[in-house]
């Protein structure tokens, strides 16, 4: 049977809060607030556009008003310019192709917009790759939520192989237990502290992925 592994993708394989920071200051900026520094927005990063940019307005004044024109905007931004600084973490592209050869069959599952997530796939050569990904809007419900880890696989047509999470944060461990399979931390991404996630296991470098995975799916 096939194994599957599935990845987060803000913090996990790409760096992408450049380019994060500089669509959502554009939004700010329209609306007269002050820009956010990228080590604010690495903290605002994680559980959706909506809820970075809830963050975003509670750290520059009061609440925000339109939220829907808001979250526009910042899609508009950040779709005219997908990947200007945003890059692959060392490793994560030799790893993929790695793990595609030994046999696993690969997704994103991402809290990320679906419409800015396919971009940025395609702009880094991913999306030859893996067989499927779902955004933060794909669905009714998103990490930590485990249903968003099943609609994933299930788009990538391997609903009930074993599978694998490879994630940065709390949701991306708060979903796999709530989907019940194992989550390997990265401890390169946006967490202030990867080791303390309650992952099954953490590494440093996309390098020990392979063995990792091949450990905890036998
Ligand atoms: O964009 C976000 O808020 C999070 O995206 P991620 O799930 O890929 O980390
Ligand atoms: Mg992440």
């Amino acid at each position: 049977m096939k194994r599957a592994v599935l990845f987060d993708l803000d913090g996990t394989l790409i760096d992408s809060v450049p380019d994060v920071r500089l669509a959502l200051n554009a939004m700010l900026s329209q609306r007269a607030r002050r820009p956010l520094a990228l080590d604010e927005v690495r903290q605002m990063v994680g559980e959706g556009a909506q809820v970075m940019l809830e963050r975003a307005f509670a750290a520059t004044g009061a609440a925000g008003g339109d939220m829907e024109q808001a979250l526009r905007d910042y899609l508009a931004a950040y779709a005219a310019a997908p990947v200007v600084e945003t890059v692959l973490y060392p490793g994560a592209m030799e790893c993929m192709r790695r793990l595609v050869a030994d046999g696993n069959v690969l997704g994103i599952c991402t809290n990320k917009p679906s419409s800015i997530a396919v971009l940025v796939i395609r702009e880094l050569g991913l999306d030859g790759l893996i067989a499927g990904y779902t955004g933060g809007d794909s669905l009714p419900f998103r990490k930590p939520d485990g249903r968003h880890l099943q609609a994933t696989l299930e788009c990538m047509g391997v609903a009930g192989s074993p599978a694998i999470l490879v994630g940065d944060s709390e949701t991306d461990v708060a979903a796999a237990r709530d989907f019940g399979m194992p989550v390997v931390a990265v401890s390169f991404g946006y967490a202030d502290n990867a080791e303390m996630l309650g992952a099954d296991r953490v590494i440093s470098h996309f390098r020990h992925l392979p063995l990792v995975v091949a450990e905890l799916m036998p």
